[in-house]
């Protein structure tokens, strides 16, 4: 009987985000990347007119899966398993994308300032081998924002950070010296739970420790 060979598992993330690369690449991690293009508000759309209104965390899920699974479709090594990620941030119990402009981003800061909010990123995780035992998990980060000046709105805004961020900030940037305190997982924030991925990997049959470069 010939022995059965396994295929080495190889991580693709299903992400534009270069905070989700340097957080797997300062995790050791050995990884590629393949963008989704995933159109997001199409997705929500059908999901709120199948389901109803989606808590923000939910959301995340949901984008996570979408990206995942639109990734995993097209033809892979054998071994791969496609990791999608997707930040919403939630300021008393509504969900928040990315701003986008400068207005938006202003009118953002104006809330949280010395507000608390949680940012939830989404994970699923598709074994394209076994694309039907995809899973995912949603981590949470509760964020304590500083009370900030008119002058550090507009400074930050006119940064442009804030512009393409979940939230409208970046606890690893500019908006760090805005951040009193989180409770929960650092990288999360970022974007992409490190010890989430482990776990997913570990339903998957993979440990994390095989994947380090
Ligand atoms: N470096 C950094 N990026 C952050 C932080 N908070 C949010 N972001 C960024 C990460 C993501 O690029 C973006 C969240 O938007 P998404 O989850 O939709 O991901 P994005 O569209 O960027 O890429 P993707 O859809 O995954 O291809 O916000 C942070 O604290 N640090």
């Amino acid at each position: 009987m010939s022995e059965s060979t396994t295929a080495p598992a190889r991580l693709l993330l299903a992400s534009a985000s270069w905070g989700r690369k340097k957080v797997l690449s300062d995790a050791g991690l050995a990884f590629e990347t393949q963008v989704s293009n995933v159109d997001e508000d199409a997705v929500l759309a059908q999901a709120e007119a199948e389901h109803g209104p989606q808590t923000p965390a939910q959301t995340a899920l949901l984008l996570a899966k979408s990206k995942a699974l639109a990734v995993a479709a097209s033809d892979h090594p054998a071994g791969t398993l496609v990791l999608g990620c997707d930040s919403v941030f939630e300021l008393d119990g509504v969900a928040y994308g990315k701003p986008h402009t400068p207005e938006v981003a202003r009118e953002r800061w104006r809330q949280l300032s010395g507000a608390t909010g949680v940012l939830h990123s989404g994970h699923w995780l598709v074994d394209t081998a076994d694309p039907a035992s995809a899973r995912g998990r949603v981590s949470s980060t509760v964020v304590r924002f500083h009370k900030v000046s008119d002058a550090e709105i507009e400074a930050y805004v006119a940064s442009g950070e804030p512009l393409p961020c979940a939230g409208a900030f970046t606890i690893d940037g500019l908006a760090a010296a805005f951040i009193e305190s989180i409770e929960g997982n650092f990288q999360n924030v970022v974007g992409l739970d490190v010890s989430v991925l482990r776990s997913l990997l570990a339903q998957a049959g993979v440990q994390i420790i095989d994947l380090w470069k």
